[in-house]
């Protein structure tokens, strides 16, 4: 009988994280996913198998570590207690490097991620794909194809170019049955860094308008907010606080916070429940 990847046993609840285009924001959309759980009390697990520029170590503020291997598999970066954090970026050394390998390897690699990393007990592991759809993302789905995961959150931005790529990932999921949690329109105005009052200064609404026609339920906009990078890039003087502090106090915090609380009153299954491991 074919069977999910034994690393994904305690874990339960999948959510992937996907966009159409690169640079929309999907891995700041996985990164609050996890810091906004992880401020729920959630245990969380933060899986970047991103081949195209692994965003996630800058984004946790973990450059430069190294990944080791147990016997039960590699373990991840433990940011705290209810953090674990596991990245290509993790095992390609330089900052903003992309893999070139040819696809079988980009293949094994993706499968090695799904399948060897040692989580152990995870409320949610949140996983931050490559941009588009491509053939990793069928590795992903195939790797995945008994592993019950709840569904998918999309990111777009509000401009039509954006928003005419999330179409192709929306064809994806339904050919591989993949839910759709929702979408999320990134970068929809700005917020002023003096006052906090959002401006729309491009177009908005290119998401809402999608989920509207399609009948995808729109999980919220989120502008672009400074605070937000500043917080990424200032995460070095943390006093004492953790990143998760951090974030509490940013002005994301409360918008995301809807969005995730949106996802949490679905009462998603627990998927360990309808596996047999
Ligand atoms: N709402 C936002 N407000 C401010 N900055 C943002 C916002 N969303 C994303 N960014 C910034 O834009 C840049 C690109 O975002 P991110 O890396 O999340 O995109 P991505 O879709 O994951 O890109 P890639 O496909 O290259 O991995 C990052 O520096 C990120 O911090
Ligand atoms: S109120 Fe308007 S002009 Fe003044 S700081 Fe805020 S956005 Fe800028």
């Amino acid at each position: 009988m074919e069977e999910p990847p034994k690393s994904l046993a305690k874990v339960k609840h999948i959510i992937l994280v996907l966009s159409g285009k690169g640079g929309v924001g999907k891995s700041s959309v996985t990164t609050q996913t996890a810091l906004t759980l992880v401020s729920k009390g959630y245990k969380v697990g933060v899986l970047d198998i991103d081949l195209t520029g692994p965003s996630i170590p800058r984004m946790f503020g973990l450059e430069g570590k190294k990944i080791h291997q147990s016997s039960k598999g590699w373990v991840p970066v433990h940011l705290s207690t209810n953090l674990k954090i596991m990245s290509l970026g993790f095992l390609i050394n330089d900052r903003g490097s992309s893999v070139v390998w040819r696809g079988p390897k980009k293949q094994a690699m993706i499968k090695q991620m799904l399948s060897d990393v040692f989580w152990d007990e995870l409320d949610y592991l949140i996983i931050d794909t490559p941009p588009g759809t491509s053939d990793e993302h069928i590795t992903i789905a195939e790797e995945l194809k008994f592993a019950n995961p709840d569904g998918c959150i999309l990111v777009t931005t509000p401009q039509q170019i954006s928003v005419d790529d999330v179409k192709k990932e929306i064809n994806f999921c339904n050919k591989v049955k993949f839910k759709i949690l929702g979408l999320i329109e990134n970068m929809s105005g700005f917020v002023c860094p003096y006052c906090d009052e959002c401006t729309n200064i491009f177009s908005s609404d290119g998401g809402m308008n999608l989920c509207r026609d399609l009948g995808l339920r729109f999980l919220g906009k989120l502008p672009i907010d400074p605070s937000f990078n500043e917080m990424i890039e200032t995460q070095g003087d943390k006093e004492g606080k953790t990143l998760v502090d951090f974030y509490k106090e940013n002005t994301s915090f409360t918008r995301f916070n809807d969005i995730i609380q949106l996802i949490l009153d679905d009462n998603l299954p627990n998927r360990l429940q309808n596996l047999t491991l």
